[in-house]
Parts: structure tokens; sequence; C-alpha cells
């Protein structure tokens, strides 16, 4: 492909990409994938050159832009050598006009900047927008993660996680024989410390009850080392479907599976109360922390969206408290930086709770990363390097 048809490339993929955050269709990451495979004239370095202009014109504005010409446009004003490719040639962009400005440059829509900017500040937000580490959580069950650095020379250990290595971008992580064999998992370091934050032994019940595909789960499994129970449930059929292939290649035998009703989800869990020594609650949350990995969800979050999943979050607490046995602990966990899904959510609850004579205490010494914010810890990628996430850890007296 010439570097002009790359970038009609782009356009036509922004558009599908603009298209689907405005009617909650698939991820830009998915559409990418499915447009190439009905071009195979474009070969990888076509490939990684449309997927990078892509993903720089979805960093760059923070709103949803009108269209894909719109996005590449406003990349194109400030890169001279992508405007001249807005030659008009056959199957090239057209010219790009006097007073066509594209859209604008931002980090986050407006509306989310003004909840985001004072808890984080300006660097804080862009940081939240840059490409995203590739880590590795070590299955301490079956390997060491001394065993796994001299595996994987490029590796290099995480600063917080003891289970974590961090290895350079696009590295094929699954085509090697350490995650065939189910030695390693790729996990943010921040989701490692999540895990370990429950404090999950061999022995005690644990009851992950947002497990989705299992990525904490299986982190558990390994904390408990075979021993005691733990359970993965979720509303999401289709997610808690995976987690069994995943399960077998870790080795990890006799998760017990639960699918939830939704707005019912104490139901299935019914015998579980008052009988968990912990309880994870990975909530469906904005996911504002992870936008470094798909920045094109911020286009897709609106106020009512949030509204629905801080309700969500706040019926999930009061369920999941009463699954845990007095001295056990719930921990809460979103991968956002917002203090209506984490601090203030969680505050919420305990102010609830102690409302109704039931003691709860925080506790807040989780991991050495983070900066504390209410009753638990907030990561961030500008200061722990990990995707965003707020953590709490709740005791039941
Ligand atoms: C952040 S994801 C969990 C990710 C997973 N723990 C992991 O580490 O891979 C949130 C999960 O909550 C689930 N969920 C949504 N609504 C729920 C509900 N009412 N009860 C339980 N789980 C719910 C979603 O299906 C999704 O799998």
């Amino acid at each position: 492909m010439t570097p002009q048809a790359r970038a009609q490339a782009a356009i036509d993929l922004l558009d599908e990409i603009v298209a689907s955050a405005r009617d909650a269709g698939a991820a830009a990451d998915t559409l990418i994938a499915r447009y190439f495979k009905t071009r195979r004239y474009a070969g990888s370095k076509d490939r990684r050159a449309v997927r990078e202009l892509v993903y720089r014109a979805i960093r760059r504005a923070g709103e949803r832009p009108v269209d894909g010409r719109a996005a590449l446009v406003g990349l194109a004003r400030e890169d001279a050598a992508l405007a001249a490719l807005f030659d008009g040639s056959p199957h090239c962009p057209a010219p790009i006009a006097p007073d066509e400005a594209g859209s604008p440059a931002a980090a986050l829509p407006a509306w989310l900047a003004a909840k985001v900017a004072p808890i984080l500040g300006e660097t804080g937000q862009l940081a939240l927008l840059e490409r995203a580490s590739l880590d590795l959580r070590v299955n301490s069950a079956r390997t060491t993660r001394d065993a796994m650095l001299a595996a994987l020379p490029e590796a290099k250990p995480t600063a917080h996680s003891p289970v974590g290595l961090r290895l350079p971008e696009g590295t094929k992580v699954e085509a090697s024989i350490e995650w065939a064999q189910g030695l390693v998992e790729i996990q943010d370091e921040g989701s490692q410390l999540i895990s370990l934050a429950t404090r999950a032994g061999p022995g005690m019940t644990v009851l992950d009850l947002c497990a989705g595909a299992g990525g904490k789960t299986l982190a558990l499994a390994a904390m408990m080392q075979g021993g005691g129970r733990l359970i993965a449930a979720d509303t999401d059929r289709s997610r808690l479907a995976r987690l069994a292939p995943r399960a077998e290649r870790a080795g990890a035998a006799g998760i017990e599976n639960r699918l939830l009703n939704p707005n019912r989800e104490g139901d299935a869990v019914a015998d579980l109360v008052d009988g968990c020594d912990v309880v994870l609650i990975d909530a469906p949350c904005s996911g504002t922390g992870t936008w470094r990995r798909n920045p094109e969800a911020r286009w897709r979050l609106t106020p009512d969206r949030l509204a629905r999943l801080t309700a969500i979050q706040s019926h999930l607490l009061d369920i999941a408290f009463t699954l845990v046995k007095p001295g056990g602990a719930l921990v809460y966990a979103v991968c956002s930086v917002l203090d209506e899904e984490g601090a203030g959510q969680v505050q919420a609850f305990v102010d609830r709770m102690t409302r109704t004579g039931a003691r709860v205490q925080s506790d807040k010494d989780l991991f050495t990363a983070g900066a504390y914010r209410g009753p638990g810890k907030l990561l961030t990628p500008e200061m722990d390097g990990t995707d965003g996430f707020f953590v709490a850890r709740l005791i039941k007296a």
C-alpha cells in the first residue's frame, strides 16, 4: 500500500470505530482485525502503519469525532508529513480544505475531564492514554519468578508485585512454551496487586463474585496452592465458560462455577452466606483506568451508563458483605479512577453498613504501590505504571 492509501485505510477504519463507539458496537481492536481479514493485499508493515495511525488519531481526540476523516484531519493539522498524504489521488484522502479543522485535540471528553483532572491532574490524565506495558503473572503454584526470569531473558521483575514480570511491548507471549505450559499468564501488575490484596491462602473459602473469564480467579488459585474452596461467579455465561480451559492450562483444579442472575445474584450463592473468608468484587465499571489499552472507550461512556454501573456496584457490595464470615474480608476493586466508582462508592457503603449497626473496618495496608484515597488505595498509570485501579479491603467484625 502507498502511504496515501494507508491514510485512507485509517480514515475508513476510524469511520467504523467512531460509529461503533456511538452505537455500542465492537471495540477498535476487533474492528481492525476484521478489516484486515478481508484485505489480504495489506502486508504486515501496512497493517502496523495503519493501526499506528488509527491509534494516534484516537488518542488525540478527547471527544468522539464526527467521523474518521475529522479524526485524521485533526492529527494531520499537527503533522505536515501526514497532511501531505491528503493529495486527492485515486484511493487516497481528498485534499484538506483551508477551513477544515478536524476534531480538536484533548485528553478526555469535557464531562470526564471535569471529574478526572481534580484527582489525577493534567499529566495524570494524559498518562491514562499512554501505551500500556505488557505484564505477566508468574503462576506461583507451578514455578518461581526467578525461573521465569531465566527462561524469558527480555523480562524484568515488576516493581510492586512479587509474581510480576514486564516485557517489551509486542512480545508474542502466547507463542512461548512458558505460556502454553501455564507457567505465566498475561496480567497487568495492578490486577496482580488486587488478587494479592485479598491475602487468600490455602484452606480458605474464597468467592470471586465478578470472575469474568477468571483472570483474578487463577491468581487466587495460585495463592491457595490447591487447598481450600474457590468459587468463580459471574452473570456472563460465555465469559465464565472461558475459565475452564485457562484453569486446565494453569493446573488449577476444582474451581467451582456459579452463573448469577442479574438483580438476583444472591440466589446462586445463598449457601455461602456468612461462609467466605474472602469475597472479591472485581466490579463491572467504566474502565477509565484501562483506556491505555482501549482509548476509544472514553467515547463510549455516558453519564447514564456511569450511573447504571455505580448502582450495580453498590448492589454487589451489599450482597457480597452478607457472604463474608465474621473476621473475613471483602475486597472491592474497579479499574477506574473515578471517585463515584471507587473511594466514594466504598465510603458510602461503609456509612450505610455503619448505620445498620454492622461493623466494618477498612484495612488500607494493601501493597507498597498506590496512593491512599478514602477507605482504600488508588493505582494510576502515571504514579505506579499500572492500569488505574481503586482497591479497598474491608474487614467484617
Ligand atoms: C472487571 S470485569 C471482571 C474481570 C475478571 N475478574 C478478571 O480478572 O478477568 C467485571 C465482571 O463483572 C461481571 N458482572 C456484570 N454485572 C454483574 C453482576 N450483576 N453480578 C456479577 N457479575 C457481574 C461482568 O460480566 C464482568 O465479567
